[in-house]
């Protein structure tokens, strides 16, 4: 990470800032501080203009008084001379009596004025007229200009070097610092929170400063955040060996919850079967014939389809069972059934309804046919064999009840109800027969 530039809009602004700031101040200071030396200057100035009056006092105005007793004209000239070409002194002016004497040109607003009488003192006072004496303040004022302008090109010349001094002082320790840690911030990235802002070091073995303590707040805020980065890492790193473990152990548990219900499935659909069809002869169930008959007399009564139902007996089953055994009679049954099923078409519907009883629906076929059906049905079981180990066979014979839909009112119960009692007939009629289900008269086939 490049932390060397900077940014060129604000360059140095903190730096021009402070160059104006302490320009200004040191203006602002060098103004007060020579209003200040001035004032000093003109004060001790007063002082000594003064310390020259009262000088003038003490020697010049007594010298004066004398030659004024004496009436001498020259030592009068002389001493005024004397005052006028004192430093300072603008206008020098005697009045004695009606005599007026001046040396200099008064000024309009003299600096300081001072009169002194002339008084000439022998047991007696006689008054010698006054003296009056002028400093001007041309002197003084050229004295304070060249103070000021020595005082202003001295604090002028100060400030430029101080400036300048502080500008580099600043450049060098602050600004530089500053830019540094201000891109190293701009730049600052997650995958470069490894690299600590480091300062150019100084050439004086000098105390951590406000720079110092600012580079170490940036250095510690930015191993707090490594620190957060790598703990959110290692947290989202966990959270996805979480989501991969659960979502394996979702996967694990759906396919056995997949096999699960395939299994059901399977259970579902043997029990199913099983529950339709019947465990020995592999016919309908009684209970699924009847729901199978209901919605197939529903629909050819609804399309006047016409709808044969037989419904086969076997003869004397019980002595087959009696002579033969139990097993012998389940094999006629099975023979019975398979025998039946054999001549069945796709939608013909074949059911043991309850021990040798079976029933044989058989849509769309009309009574002739039916009939037809029958006897070609009682006559194959008929001449059927049924191998057993020890007699080698047995026979059987079936008799047959059919009865047809008749109309639309029709349902299972009486289509059952009219084939029953069509089989009572043929049971009646001697057995080995086929009987149809008539309203008026049973009619007989054979
Ligand atoms: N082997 C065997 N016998 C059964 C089965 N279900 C019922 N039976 C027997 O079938 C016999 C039916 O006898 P019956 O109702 O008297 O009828 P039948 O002997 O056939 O006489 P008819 O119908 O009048 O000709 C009974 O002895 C039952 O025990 C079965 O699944 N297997």
């Amino acid at each position: 990470m490049n932390t060397q530039g900077s940014n060129g809009r604000h360059k140095r602004v903190l730096a021009k800032r402070l160059a104006v700031a302490n320009v200004s101040i040191n203006l602002l200071v060098t103004v007060v501080i020579t209003a200040w030396m001035l004032l000093g200057s003109y004060r001790s100035e007063v002082n000594a203009t003064r310390q020259r009056l009262d000088e003038i006092g003490r020697t010049i105005v007594p010298a004066l008084v004398g030659s004024l007793w004496q009436v001498n004209a020259h030592e009068i000239d002389d001493r005024l001379d004397e005052i006028g070409n004192i430093p300072g002194v603008d206008y020098v002016r005697l009045q004695s009596h009606e005599e007026l004497h001046q040396r200099g040109r008064p000024d309009a607003h003299p600096r300081v004025i001072r009169t002194y009488s002339l008084i000439y003192s022998d047991h007696q006072h006689f008054d010698l007229g006054t003296l009056t004496v002028e400093f001007g303040w041309s002197p003084v004022r050229q004295k304070l200009q060249h103070q000021a302008i020595e005082i202003g090109i001295a604090t002028l010349s100060l400030t430029f070097f101080g400036t300048l001094a502080l500008l580099l002082l600043v450049q060098a320790r602050m600004t530089r610092s500053l830019e540094i840690m201000s891109s190293y911030l701009r730049m600052l990235r997650v995958e470069y929170l490894d690299i600590p802002l480091i300062l150019p070091k100084s050439k004086w073995n000098r105390p951590p400063d406000e720079i110092d303590q600012m580079a170490g707040s940036i250095n510690r805020m930015r191993e707090y955040l490594a620190e957060n980065v790598a703990a959110r890492i290692r947290h989202e790193a966990e959270l996805q060996s979480h989501h991969e473990k659960l979502e394996a152990l979702v996967r694990e548990r759906t396919a056995a919850l997949e096999e699960k219900t395939r299994e059901l499935e399977l259970q579902s659909h043997t029990f199913e079967k099983m529950a339709n069809t019947d465990a020995l002869t592999g016919t309908c169930s009684r209970r699924f014939f009847i729901e199978v008959s209901e919605h197939v007399i529903a629909r050819c009564a609804r399309s006047k389809t016409p709808l044969a139902m037989l419904l086969l007996d076997v003869d004397h089953f019980k002595s087959i069972n009696d002579v033969h055994g139990h097993a012998v009679g389940d094999q006629v049954l099975v023979g019975l059934a398979s025998t039946c099923q054999a001549g069945l078409r796709e939608i013909d519907l074949l059911g043991r309804l309850g021990g040798e009883e079976f029933g044989l629906l058989l849509p769309e076929v009309k009574m002739s046919d039916a009939l037809v059906i029958a006897e070609r049905l009682r006559s194959t079981l008929a001449s059927l064999a049924i191998r057993i180990p020890r007699e080698d066979e047995v026979r059987f014979t079936v008799s047959i009840g059919l009865c047809m839909l008749s109309d639309g009112s029709d349902t299972y119960e009486t289509l059952m109800a009219h084939a029953d009692s069509a089989l009572y007939g043929a049971k009646e009629g001697g057995r080995n027969r086929v009987c149809v289900f008539d309203t008026t008269t049973l009619m007989a086939a054979r």
